[in-house]
């Protein structure tokens, strides 16, 4: 059996308070390069959170999160994209009056990341905005709108990527061409977080779940083995969504 890899991403005992609420509280998880992560629960577990608090959108009120081994909790989140770590929201925020392209060429120019971003025509072509290049953020649809979230993270040049909810809203044919693009990042060697409700696509795409439930892990392993779980059974299906 090979070792496994070196975590690119290590977050220990990540702590994270709304006034006296805790959407975190204490959660422990690592990504590998390469490695295609899932972070799984119900809504308002703190997946969203946990990936606002890994990208510098917010800061941890505790517990540590280091990237290539250096401590990057409360980092801002322009300096974790110039250290490599970029992400997508679940609406996606271009801006609306510039161009595709113009969004791009922003992205570019924001990213200064030490590794070489692509070129803007490659991920034009590659994420099928060439046809919509010159036309306004505005006038994209919703699958253009999300593709282009992604691509302006990419152009940033990322060794972590972390995906929120990209697949939701997209049909069967655009979730499978979206899970292809994002197997053949992870095959590249970048390391993705995947936040995700749509169950199938978690399952076609990850190498391994977090089940998160009130803002700590409550299983680790593969999404066939999780739905098999008691507890992770429970979150899901128990409490108020019980028949
Ligand atoms: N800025 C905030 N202020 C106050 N409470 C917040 C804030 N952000 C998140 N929360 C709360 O923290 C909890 C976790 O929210 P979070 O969005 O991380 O959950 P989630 O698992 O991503 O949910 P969903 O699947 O519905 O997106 C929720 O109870 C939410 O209301």
């Amino acid at each position: 059996m090979s070792p496994e890899p070196t975590p690119i991403l290590q977050a220990d005992g990540l702590v994270k308070r709304f006034g006296g609420f805790y959407a975190l509280g204490g959660l422990t998880f690592h990504v590998a390069p390469g490695e295609i992560l899932g972070l799984v629960g119900p809504n308002g577990s703190g997946k969203t959170t946990a990936i606002n608090v890994i990208s510098g959108l917010y800061a941890p009120d505790g517990g540590r999160v280091t990237f290539e081994g250096r401590s990057i909790g409360g980092l801002a989140s322009h300096r974790l994209v110039h250290l490599g770590i970029n992400r997508t929201f679940q609406v996606p925020k271009p801006f609306l009056s510039l161009t595709v392209r113009q969004n791009i060429e922003v992205a570019l120019a924001y990213g200064r990341s030490a590794s070489a971003p692509p070129s803007i025509e490659s991920l034009l072509q590659e994420y099928r905005l060439a046809e919509v290049a010159d036309r306004p953020a505005q006038d994209l649809n919703n699958v253009q709108q999300k593709t282009l979230d992604l691509v302006r993270a990419l152009a940033t040049g990322p060794r972590l990527l972390l995906l929120d909810e990209l697949a939701a809203g997209l049909n069967p044919t655009e979730l499978d061409w979206i899970a292809s693009r994002i197997r053949s990042l992870a095959q590249a060697g970048m390391a993705i977080i995947v936040v995700e409700h749509l169950m199938g696509f978690i399952e076609q795409i990850t190498d391994r779940v977090i089940v998160m439930n009130a803002g700590k892990e409550i299983f680790e392993g593969t999404l066939a083995v999780a739905v098999k779980v008691p507890e992770v059974i429970e979150v899901f299906l128990g409490g108020e969504h019980a028949a």
